[in-house]
C-alpha cells in the first residue's frame, strides 16, 4: 500500500519579472511525515511557501491538497482546507496575552475573523482549548503574560499555537528555529516532534541538526530547482548537494 500524498506539486514555477525564483518544481509529501525544505539563500524555499500556501499564484504548475486541484486557491481557501503556516512574530499584538492569542486565532478558525471590538463571553468559550494548546507548545504557565513579555523563543512557541488553532492537516514551518539559541532549537525540537502527532509538517530549516532530528524527508533547492531529494542521509551525503553547499559559503550541511 502507498501512503498518500498530503501535498503535492507539479511542475511549479514563478517568475518575477522574467526571473524565475522557482523552477518547475515537483514535490510529494507524503501524509503524515515531516518534510524538510534546504537549500542556500534566494535558492526559491520562501516563494515555494507562499506558492504552497495561497500567498502567491504560480507561474505555471499545478498543486494538491489531498488529490484535491488548489492552484491559484486564495490563502484564506488554502487555509480553510487545512493547511496552517506558522505566524511571523509581527503578527503579535503586544499588550493582548498568550491567552487572548489563542482565544482569537480559535475564534477567527471558526469564521468569527480577528474581531478586536471582542466580546469577553464569546472568546472565553475557546478558554479550555486555548489553555491545551498553550500547555502543548509549553506556555501553559504564561497564559496571562503579555506577548511584549515574552522571550523571543516563547513569541515563536505562541505563534505554533496560533496555527494549531485551525487545527491543520498540513502545518507549515517557516524556519522554526532561526535566530534562537541552543536551548530555544533543543525545545522547539521536542515541541516540531509532538505537535506533527496526526499531521504532515512541511519546514524551511538552515539549522541542519533541526533537520536531521525532525525531517523524514527532505527536498533541496538551488536556485529554484530541486537538487536533491531523500532522506537527510541521502541528501547530505550527495555530491551536489555538497557542493552546492561549500560554494554558497553561508551554510554547512554538515
Ligand atoms: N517579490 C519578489 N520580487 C522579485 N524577486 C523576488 C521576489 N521574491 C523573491 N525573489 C527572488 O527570488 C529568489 C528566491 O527567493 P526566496 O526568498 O524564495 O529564497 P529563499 O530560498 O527563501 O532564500 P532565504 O534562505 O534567503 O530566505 C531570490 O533571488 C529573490 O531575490
Amino acid at each position: 500500500m502507498t501512503t498518500p500524498l498530503a501535498l503535492v506539486a507539479r511542475g511549479l514555477s514563478r517568475d518575477f519579472r522574467g526571473f524565475r525564483a522557482v523552477d518547475a518544481v515537483d514535490l510529494e509529501v507524503a501524509a503524515g511525515t515531516v518534510h524538510a525544505l534546504v537549500g542556500p539563500n534566494g535558492a526559491g524555499k520562501t516563494t515555494l511557501f507562499n506558492l504552497l500556501t495561497g500567498f502567491l499564484a504560480p507561474t505555471s504548475g499545478r498543486i494538491e491538497l489531498a488529490g484535491r486541484d488548489v492552484t491559484g486557491l486564495p490563502p484564506e481557501a488554502v487555509a480553510r482546507l487545512g493547511v496552517a503556516r506558522s505566524f511571523q512574530i509581527t503578527s503579535l499584538f503586544g499588550q493582548l496575552t498568550s491567552g487572548e492569542h489563542v482565544e482569537l486565532a480559535l475564534q477567527a478558525a471558526q469564521g468569527g475573523g480577528w474581531r478586536f471590538w471582542r466580546s469577553d463571553k464569546l472568546l472565553h468559550r475557546h478558554r479550555p482549548r486555548a489553555r491545551e494548546l498553550l500547555a502543548m507548545v509549553g506556555l501553559g504557565e504564561l497564559e496571562q503574560s503579555k506577548a511584549d513579555s515574552l522571550s523571543y523563543g516563547r513569541k515563536r512557541a505562541l505563534e505554533l499555537a496560533l496555527a494549531l488553532a485551525l487545527d491543520p492537516q498540513v502545518l507549515l514551518l517557516d524556519e522554526p528555529t532561526a535566530g534562537m539559541g541552543m536551548e530555544d532549537v533543543e525545545r522547539t525540537i521536542e515541541l516540531i516532534g509532538r505537535v506533527r502527532e496526526g499531521r504532515t509538517v512541511v519546514m524551511v530549516e538552515h539549522n541542519m541538526s533541526v533537520v536531521g532530528a525532525l525531517a523524514d524527508r527532505v527536498t533541496v533547492l538551488q536556485a529554484g530547482r530541486v537538487l536533491a531529494e531523500g532522506s537527510y542521509e541521502q541528501v547530505r551525503a550527495d555530491e551536489a548537494v555538497i557542493t552546492a553547499y561549500l560554494g554558497s559559503g553561508s551554510h554547512a550541511a554538515h
